[in-house]
């Protein structure tokens, strides 16, 4: 709907339409080429009042076209400008004059149906824009291992491997990818990387190991090595804020790159778990270097090297979480708080976040590629070997 004070102001005075963002006085207000038919030119005093009344309704369908309503309005009551034009100072005054004197000599009949169009065609896209579609209709297309959805301004991409506990197979690090790709290039303002089902992520899929090409387990390594390093890159590179909602357990890369993102929101459920030397493996995405930024060295020690598993609230307190939810509330307190947040100005939550981070991407993509070259190595140990087939052999579980 629009605000309480536009809508009262469409019946009465339209001198003080308030446009709530700050109106740049360069605001052109593009001439109005609205279609005139026969009909249209027989748009009756009724029409109008009904289209009044209809407009009180709408959601607010913005400045620009707020402008419109206003030129067409005084256009179609008052005839041409006739006020004298606002010091550059009175922003809002400037534009709504401006809009006005834009309508040069346009009669007030025509303006007056080119109002009641205006209206109607706003009718119809708010109507079909509020029939909300099911969540499998909206999902974009492409995706095998992952939902992805674009709403509200939020795109959020989701892990959909439950049965598998949201394990990451090669598959998913390049969907990943992909949609990271495809949302900063998108017009959400936010976006949100989650898991369907009781986990987040249970980290890298350990089968991941068994498929050796024909070159042999060097030339695996060393492709794992470098679909990590792009995999991470995507993550320090992602130009908006970037959200996670973790919604249960997270074990190891799921946990690590935690510490690229600008909020973790966590379920009461969630635990934190990177158990590299259980799994004959080092520490990656950048986490060598953000885990003991963000929580000091003594503690990412424990975290990194001796495997130890934080609770959620644990994992708050060190600073790696950015707060923790009750998990039967979970869902509803943090899709409300996103989608609060993602009505802010996007640009400005865009540059915000280049700002804090910039000064950082350099460094982090050399830490990314050294962290990926340690890895290289390490899956070609026996230790690594060993554990990935006690784990796949049903030997061993974390
Ligand atoms: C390109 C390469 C990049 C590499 C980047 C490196 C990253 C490092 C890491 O991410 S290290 C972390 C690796 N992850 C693990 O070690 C977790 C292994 N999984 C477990 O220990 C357990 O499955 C569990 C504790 C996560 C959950 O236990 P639970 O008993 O609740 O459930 P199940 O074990 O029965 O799991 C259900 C099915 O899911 C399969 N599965 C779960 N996690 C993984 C995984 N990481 N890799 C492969 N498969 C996984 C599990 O095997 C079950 O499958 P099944 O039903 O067919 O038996």
């Amino acid at each position: 709907m629009f605000k309480e004070k536009y809508s009262i102001l469409v019946c009465n005075s339209w001198e003080q339409l308030e446009i709530s963002v700050p109106v740049c006085s360069s605001l052109q207000v593009p001439a109005l080429q609205l279609h005139m038919s026969k009909t249209a030119m027989r748009a009756s005093q009724k029409d109008f009042e009904s289209a009044l009344s209809q407009v009180k309704r709408l959601k607010d369908p913005g400045n620009e076209v707020k402008l419109k309503l206003y030129a067409l309005y005084k256009q179609a009551t008052e005839g041409p400008c006739n006020t004298p034009k606002p010091g550059v100072f009175d922003l809002i005054n400037k534009a709504k004059w401006d809009a006005w004197n834009a309508l040069g000599s346009l009669p007030k009949e025509t303006a007056r149906q080119n109002y009641v169009d205006l209206v109607s065609g706003l009718s119809s896209s708010s109507d079909s824009s509020s029939q909300v579609k099911p969540e499998a209709d909206r999902k974009q297309p492409g995706y095998e291992t992952l939902v992805v959805t674009s709403e509200d301004s939020i795109t959020k991409i989701m892990m959909n491997r439950p049965a598998k506990k949201n394990a990451i197979t090669i598959q998913m690090y390049n969907e990943i990818m992909l949609a990271l790709k495809a949302a900063s290039k998108d017009d959400s303002a936010i976006t949100v990387l989650t898991g369907n089902g009781d986990y987040y992520s249970s980290g890298n899929d350990l089968s991941n190991f068994t498929d050796i090409p024909p070159e042999g387990i060097e030339e695996k390594a060393k492709s794992s090595a470098i679909l990590l390093r792009d995999f991470v890159d995507c993550f320090i590179d992602f130009p908006k804020p970037l959200i996670a909602v973790v919604n249960g357990p997270a074990v190891g890369i799921s946990v690590t790159i935690l510490g690229l993102f600008d909020t973790v929101y966590a379920s009461s459920r969630a635990t934190f778990h990177t158990p590299f030397s259980h799994l004959g493996q080092s520490p990656e995405g950048c986490s060598s270097y953000t885990f003991p930024k963000i929580m000091g060295p003594a503690k990412a020690a424990e975290m990194l090297i001796f495997g130890k598993k934080l609770t959620a609230a644990e994992a708050c307190a060190q600073g790696l979480v950015t707060e923790v939810f009750p998990d039967s509330t979970f869902q509803k307190e943090v899709w409300t708080r996103l989608k609060a947040y993602s009505k802010l100005p996007p640009n400005a939550m865009r540059i915000s976040k280049q700002v804090i981070r910039n000064r950082e991407k350099e460094k982090l993509r050399a830490i990314n590629a050294e962290e990926s070259r340690a890895l290289q190595e390490r899956w070609l140990s026996d230790e690594c070997t060993n554990a990935v087939m006690n784990f796949l052999t049903r030997k061993a579980k974390l």
